[in-house]
Order: C-alpha cells, then structure tokens, then sequence
C-alpha cells in the first residue's frame, strides 16, 4: 500500500474503498478438482480477474524473497501457509485490479473456516462460492496428470495424498460453512470442462 508515516489514513482508506464493493466469488474445490481451468474460462466470458492463492504464493516463491523461501517450505509439505501472508498478497491484488475488474474469482481460498472469516473482516462478503466437486480418485488421476507437465512441487504422488487430506479435513467445512449463507452453487466437476463451464456459467448469470 506504500503508506508512509507522514499519510493521513484516506489514503488506506480509498485503497480499501477500491474493493469494497466488489462482486467477490468464492471458487472452491479439492486439488486438481478443476477451479483454474474454470477460473480461466469465466475470466475470457466475463471479464472477471483470477487470483488464485496457489499462483499467488508460487510467484512469491519464484522471486526468491526469504518470504518465499519460507513458503517454498510450507508448500512442499503440503501445509497451509499463514493466514495473513496469503490473505495480504490476496488483498494487494484486488486493488492493483480494483479499475479494471467485473468481479473477482478467489481461486483456493478459503481454505479453512477461519480463511473465510478473516477474508470477510478485511475484504468483504462473497455473492456466490462455486463448489467445485470431483471425487477423490478423479483428483488423484488429474493431479498425476498435471505433475507430468506443471513443474508443481506439491504435484508428487506422496504431496497429492497430504492435501487431498487437508482439504477434506479443513475445506469441507468451508462448504457448510457457506451453505447456511445459501450462497454455495455444487458443480459436479467429473464432467467434460465445457459442460462442467456451462454450469458455472448458469450460476455466474445467476447473479443479481
Ligand atoms: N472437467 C475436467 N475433465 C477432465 N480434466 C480436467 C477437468 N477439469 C480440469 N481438468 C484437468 C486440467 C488439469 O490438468 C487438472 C487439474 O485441473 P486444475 O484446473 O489445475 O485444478 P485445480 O486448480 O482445482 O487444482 O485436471
Ligand atoms: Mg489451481
């Protein structure tokens, strides 16, 4: 935010003012369940921006800062990194694109309860979490997959294990979480991507 000592605080202020009424949409689902490949296509059709925390943090590793050594870590592990690091690189990013976007697309996030609650106290509410749904196996298929190719770290069969246990643990509660809210739209993700798409789509023209 680049704020200094001598700011008054409306400088913070119209920066947070850039994103808070932003149409904000959750897109959750288990590793390899298909969220970016999703994500991809509503940003072509919509106009919407795509963070994804994943790429986010992968692109503070590649720097090479110590932050990203740090996350380098954490992610090879296939732990969650801390809440405020993922959600201060989420927050900047909304802003840089706060001019210019239809909506936002927060691809991976929240990973847990507490992700969701932090998101809601800085950021603001989402209008829709997209649940990305693929059973265990697909994702393993998919991931495996993708691991030929990515250049994922976290991509090895022993990681893929960890985090499909992570996100079972951690992120199906997000689900129910945001269900009592009556915002969680299911999209049975074992489909062909453009059929899967066609469902996101009826749920994004949905909005409003
Ligand atoms: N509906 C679908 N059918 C077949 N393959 C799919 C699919 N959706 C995604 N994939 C493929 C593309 C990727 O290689 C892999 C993981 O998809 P992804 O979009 O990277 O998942 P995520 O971002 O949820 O981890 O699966
Ligand atoms: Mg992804």
């Amino acid at each position: 935010m680049g704020c200094s000592a001598s700011c008054s605080g409306r400088i913070v202020h119209s920066d947070d003012d850039k994103i808070k009424d932003a149409k904000i949409i959750f897109v959750v689902g288990g590793p390899g369940s298909g969220k970016g490949t999703q994500c991809e296509k509503v940003v072509a059709k919509y106009g919407y921006t795509h963070l994804s925390s994943g790429d986010l943090l992968r692109a503070e590793v590649a720097s090479g800062s110590e932050r990203g050594k740090t996350l380098q870590a954490i992610m090879q592990k296939g732990e969650l990194v801390p809440l405020d690091t993922v959600l201060d690189m989420i927050k900047d990013a909304m802003i840089a694109k706060a001019d210019v976007s239809k909506g936002f697309l927060i691809d991976g996030y929240p990973r847990e309860v507490k992700q969701g609650e932090e998101f809601e106290k800085k950021i603001g509410a989402p209008c829709l979490l997209l649940y990305i749904d693929a059973k265990g196996e697909t994702m393993v298929k998919r991931l495996m997959k993708r691991g030929e190719t990515s250049g994922r770290a976290d991509d090895n069969e022993e990681t893929i294990k960890k985090r499909l246990d992570l996100y079972y643990k951690a992120t199906e509660p997000v689900i129910a979480f945001y269900s009592s809210r009556g915002i969680v739209k299911k999209i049975d993700s074992e489909l062909p991507v453009d059929e899967v798409f066609g469902h996101v789509a009826k749920a994004i023209d949905g909005l409003k």
